[in-house]
């Protein structure tokens, strides 16, 4: 994978600017956290880079394909080294824990086991892999169940873990933290950081200013147009003071983040940043 490009990129719906005149690099292999106010384009931006969405200028280019003039079936090539966990896990509903993890094994053979899985019943025929996925986020016991049945933040586990399965070269993570309590966000974290060491790129959508700190790398997205983009050291106050300016919500997955106010970095200085990787500190700017 070769990092990913948008040159220029503005998405409209119906009059409305989405995204306005967006330009990112994005190393291979970099870890970013993508934060703003609600409706500041944040899941556009997210969705442009799987050409889930239609795109009014500019060019968005994955691995050095130019997404949008891709041919249908070298799109499919490229989205199944996409990894995605988006606000509604992308899972299938109807089908059980352990199958949905089947899902992120590519090519016939993932295929075929999928299929026999689903036939021979919820839990028999998992692979190794779908197995040991499940039993490192935590649901080894549940590979059977259906996944309609479990809980929100069992179901992001279980998109995770088809992340574990499927090894894609970038991983979208939209709102991973969404609706999962604190042990599980670190859990959850803990795993997309480990995908990232063994090479993949790593997009954060984070409603958790905190959270967004311990990426070497933030971009803040502000009425569809990139209003920061660098170190969390950079963030300041004032910062995010503007980027949250007017957002009258601040955090609508429900703050955790001091008594009493609605703003999403309410509490967090500056300085109280934190990371867990070493070494990645070499934020290419751009
Ligand atoms: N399918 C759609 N049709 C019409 N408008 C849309 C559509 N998707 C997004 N929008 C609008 O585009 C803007 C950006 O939305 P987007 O979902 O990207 O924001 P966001 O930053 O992800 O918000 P949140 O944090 O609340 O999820 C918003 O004004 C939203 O209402």
């Amino acid at each position: 994978m070769r990092g990913v490009l948008l040159e220029d990129v503005s998405v409209g719906f119906d009059g409305v600017a989405a995204l306005s005149d967006v330009t990112l690099h994005i190393e291979a292999g970099e870890q970013l956290a993508v934060i703003g106010a609600s409706g500041a384009g944040k899941s556009t931006l997210f969705r442009a880079l799987t050409r889930s969405v239609a795109l009014g200028r500019g060019r968005v280019v994955v691995d050095g394909q130019d997404l949008y003039s891709l041919p249908r079936r070298r799109l499919g090539e490229l989205r199944r080294r996409i990894g995605t966990i988006y606000q509604a896990y992308n899972l299938v509903p109807q089908l059980s824990a352990g199958v949905n993890v089947s899902l992120g094994e590519v090519g016939e053979m993932g295929r075929l086991g999928t299929l026999r899985a689903f036939f021979a019943g919820p839990d028999a025929g998992l692979s190794k892999k779908a197995r040991a996925a499940l039993e490192q986020i935590g649901l080894g016991d549940k590979a059977g169940v259906r996944t309609a049945d479990l809980s929100g933040g069992q179901q992001q586990r279980v998109a995770v873990a088809r992340l574990l399965v499927q090894r894609p070269d970038l991983i979208l993570a939209d709102e991973p933290f969404a609706a999962v309590d604190p042990v599980t966000t670190e859990r959850v974290l803990q795993t997309l950081l480990h995908l990232n060491r063994e090479g993949a790129t790593l997009l954060a959508n984070l409603h958790d200013v905190e959270v967004a700190r311990r990426f070497p790398r933030v971009v803040a997205l502000r009425a569809g147009r990139v209003a920061f983009d660098g170190p969390p050291g950079r963030l300041t106050e004032d910062e995010l003071a503007k980027i949250y300016e007017g957002d009258p919500g601040g955090d609508p997955g429900g703050s955790e983040n001091g008594e009493g106010s609605d703003l999403p970095y309410a509490g967090y200085g500056a300085e109280g940043s934190f990371r867990l990787t070493e070494g990645r500190d070499g934020v290419s700017s751009h």
